[in-house]
């Protein structure tokens, strides 16, 4: 069988962000990403400070750690990294979840089309602002988007990280270019370093303050969502939950 590497299997927990915040669920974080984004929050999986944590293993192998870590207390998997849109081979993993009636959501940046994403209940495309360094490419994105919106028995979302105004232009220009898709702006956690919970959720609570004031002032986003990242209010930025 394929070999998928896998940095993390944890949960239960709950889905602190975007289209499904709140739902319990484990996550697989596989290792891995074609991004190198200024303030990743999950650099450990691919700058090389986390290689001593992949495991190389196939998706029986998975399936049989998340039972193990998760027991019968979910019915979600998130997989997320990384970006495991890289993972062609996922698939297998994928049908074996659905096999055993499990949902599925998923987290990818939206550079690179796998066929398998028509079969994720909830797909979240996090195109990437400036702050991030990084440049979207928007013939694939196009793509993707357009590809996804041919079938109707799945739902996906676009979530953009906001750490400024810049990003907060580029998060404008994304939902303009998609007009009808679920749209959620997300807080940028600028101080991913901090062990001073207290510090840091006030730093938040700061920033998600003046991303809700952004929005609500401006006209070009009426139907967006505005959301924290909940489980940096409850664990801070503690891996694994
Ligand atoms: C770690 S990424 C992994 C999946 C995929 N590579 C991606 O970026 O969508 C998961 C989510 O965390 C977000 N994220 C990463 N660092 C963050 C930070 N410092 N503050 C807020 N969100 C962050 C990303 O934008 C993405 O939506
Ligand atoms: N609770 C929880 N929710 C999350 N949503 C997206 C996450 C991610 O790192 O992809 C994440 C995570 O690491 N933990
Ligand atoms: S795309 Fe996602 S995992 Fe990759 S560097 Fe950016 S935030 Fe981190
Ligand atoms: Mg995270």
């Amino acid at each position: 069988m394929s070999k998928i590497p896998v940095i993390e299997i944890f949960g239960p927990t709950i889905q602190g962000e975007g289209m499904v915040i709140g739902q319990k669920t484990m996550f697989v974080r596989t290792s891995g990403c074609d991004y190198s984004c200024d303030w990743c929050d999950s650099a450990f999986t691919w700058d090389g400070s986390g290689k001593h944590l992949v495991q190389q293993m196939d998706a029986e192998e998975i399936w049989e750690e998340l039972k193990a870590v998760g027991g019968d207390r979910f019915s979600f998997v998130t997989i997320s990294g990384g970006n495991p849109a890289l993972l062609k081979n996922l698939n297998h993993l994928i049908q074996l979840l659905k096999t055993n009636h499990i949902k599925i959501g998923l987290e990818t940046q939206g550079s690179k089309w796998q066929d398998w994403f028509l079969e994720i209940d909830d797909l979240t495309l996090s195109p990437k602002p400036p702050s991030s360094k990084m440049t979207t490419d928007f013939e694939i994105l196009d793509d993707i988007i357009a590809q996804l919106q041919q079938t109707n028995n799945q739902s996906f979302s676009l979530k953009i990280v906001v750490f400024n105004e810049q990003d907060f232009d580029y998060a404008k220009a994304i939902h303009k270019r998609y007009p009808g898709v679920p749209f959620y702006l997300q807080v940028g956690n600028e101080d991913i370093a901090n062990s001073d919970n207290e510090k840091l959720l006030s730093e938040l609570i700061g920033r998600y303050e003046w991303l809700i004031d952004q929005v609500v002032g401006d006209s070009e986003l009426n139907d967006v969502k505005v959301l924290p990242q909940l489980h940096t209010y409850v664990w801070g930025n503690k891996r694994g939950v």
